[in-house]
């Protein structure tokens, strides 16, 4: 650090100075100076967004690519070739070719012009496996070796893979499928090695090589399943050959095709983690319960809660899987799930439309169970709801058996308590509102929306108009005022009766709701 004086560092400062000024008259941006450099990307991270007509094209190019794995091996290892079968042979290598050079040459150039920004390097392993080293059978007679170079475009099915993955609504259908083709590739490359052993030996020369009975395929695929998986009753090797051979299969099958067994259950493991997950943690509640001698009553309605939030939203806590996303995910999702009902509200109309969104990724998804009261006359009001399903109803009377109004999705309550200030006394719950049904509420808390309003203070303003109306109305506070008809207050479809208004006052014309704060309703 000492090494520079004040001097060096004036002059530095000057000549920064100077810079920027040069910069600023030929209207560059300092900032941008270097040249933008992109960094080659790798052809497996690159992620193009789920073009369907491309995925039916790998499509084709995977079993393009499958036909060269699977048939090169088996041709090369069994009898397959002769006059007849050749000509269907050439007819499908030819097939297969079209499809790469297409592939290579039409569609992974034009996706580098569509998807501008992401960088396709071309690939010279590409390349390397469509040299049509197959004219050498001209030369050496026809055979599958000289199609081995067409096993290097492993990424083609990857990627086809990849993209089939990520458009799946169950993906992991597909990932239990492909791992069966592996363990089923496995297995058919151990058939074509033991039929090739069994050539080596001599067919039917000792008891453990094939016997040249029936279909060979099939014999030395059920070899290879026994060996491979270990099953056991296998005749016994007889020569060195045979013991290195049979050995070998048995490692195979220890190390390489239980790894892959071990990938299904997984796969397998992790499509039904959700509902292990829920089973254990209402076996875990439910035996906590018991240790407590919890009434039965609760005990079933906690049950029932568990039950209908899994069935309803497939998840106990949605926000747990959110909080994993970046916030720019979470918005996007967040905004479309939610947004345009936000903006249905009458409280939010005229507020701030980032304000809105800023709400929508703070809100959290409740459930509750038909009877449940969410919010409690005389309660401090810390949290606003929004009704996203089902519907909630404003009671009173001696035993909360007078409907006053059935609010419905869309609707928000529980804000007059949130937008009265404390000082006066304001910030308690005015009424008692009850889930009728099983109703899914968004929660707000106060904390959250007061955090958000400081940065939106026109909005704040407009809000707070709104609370003092809310409060001097003390009126419903639906999301359509039009829900409620006119003239009816507080007291829903039916016209109070003068019983009712004599208990209750007249909401809308104010006094009650004062009277209420000092003498509770019930
Ligand atoms: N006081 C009152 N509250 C209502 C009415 N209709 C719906 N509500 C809601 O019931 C909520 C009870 O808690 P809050 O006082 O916080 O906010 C209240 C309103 O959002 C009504 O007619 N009067």
């Amino acid at each position: 650090y000492f090494r520079y004086t004040d001097d060096t560092l004036r002059e530095l400062a000057k000549k920064l100075k100077e810079r920027t000024a040069e910069l600023k008259e030929k209207a560059i941006d300092p900032y941008a100076t270097s040249p933008e450099v992109t960094p080659p990307v790798s052809k497996s991270c690159v992620f193009l967004s789920p073009d369907r007509r491309y995925i039916a094209w790998l499509t084709v190019v995977a079993v393009a690519y499958n036909y060269n794995v699977w048939f090169c091996p088996a041709r090369l290892a069994f009898p397959y070739h002769n006059d007849t079968a050749n000509r269907f042979w050439i007819f499908f290598d030819v097939l297969s070719d079209v499809v790469n050079v297409v592939d290579i040459i039409i569609w992974q150039p034009r996706l580098q012009f569509v998807k501008a920004g992401d960088i396709i390097v071309s690939d010279k392993i590409d390349m390397a496996s469509i040299l049509p080293f197959d004219l050498l059978c001209l030369q050496f007679g026809f055979s599958s070796i000289y199609r081995l170079n067409r096993f290097l475009r492993i990424e083609s099915f990857f990627e086809f893979s990849d993209r089939l993955e990520s458009i799946m609504a169950k993906a992991y259908i597909w990932r239990v499928a492909r791992t069966t083709g592996y363990l089923l590739y496995m297995l058919h490359l151990n058939a074509c090695a033991y039929y090739v052993a069994s050539v080596h030996q001599g067919l039917a020369t000792t008891t453990w090589v094939y016997d040249g009975e029936g279909t060979a395929y099939i014999r030395c695929y059920y070899y290879a399943v026994r060996s491979l998986i270990n099953i056991g009753g296998l005749p016994e090797p007889v020569t060195t050959f045979e013991i290195t051979f049979q050995m070998a299969n048995f490692f195979i099958g220890v190390f390489v095709f239980s790894s892959l067994i071990g990938q299904m259950r997984d796969v397998i493991g992790a499509a039904t983690a959700g509902q292990t997950y829920f089973r254990a943690s209402m076996d875990g509640c439910v035996e906590y319960m018991n240790t407590y001698t919890i009434p039965k009553l609760c005990q079933n309605r906690v049950r029932m809660w568990y039950n209908y939030t899994w069935a309803a939203q497939g998840m106990l806590d949605e926000s747990e899987l959110l909080d994993k996303m970046p916030l720019v995910m979470r918005t996007a999702i967040a905004v479309d799930i939610n947004l345009a009902t936000f903006q249905k509200i009458a409280l939010f109309q005229g507020c701030d439309q980032q304000m809105l969104v800023d709400m929508l990724l703070r809100l959290k998804s409740i459930i509750y169970l038909p009877g449940d009261f969410v919010v409690k006359k005389g309660d401090i009001g810390k949290e606003m709801y929004i009704i996203k399903s089902g519907a909630v109803q404003v009671v009173g009377g001696p035993d909360n058996s007078i409907v006053f109004v059935t609010l419905k999705a869309g609707c928000v309550f529980g804000e007059i308590s949130l937008l009265q200030s404390a000082k006066d006394g304001g910030n308690r719950r005015t009424a008692n509102v009850k889930a009728h049904g099983f109703a899914n509420l968004f929660v707000l808390e106060k904390k959250d929306l007061f955090d958000i309003l400081v940065h939106y203070p026109e909005s704040q303003k407009v809000l707070a108009r709104k609370g003092r109306k809310l409060t001097k109305a003390k009126g419903p506070a639906g999301a359509k005022p039009e829900e409620k008809p006119k003239g009816m207050a507080l007291f829903g479809q039916k016209p109070p009766t003068p019983k009712l208004l004599k208990a209750f006052g007249n909401f809308r014309k104010g006094g009650v709701m004062d009277k209420l704060k000092v003498k509770p309703l019930h």
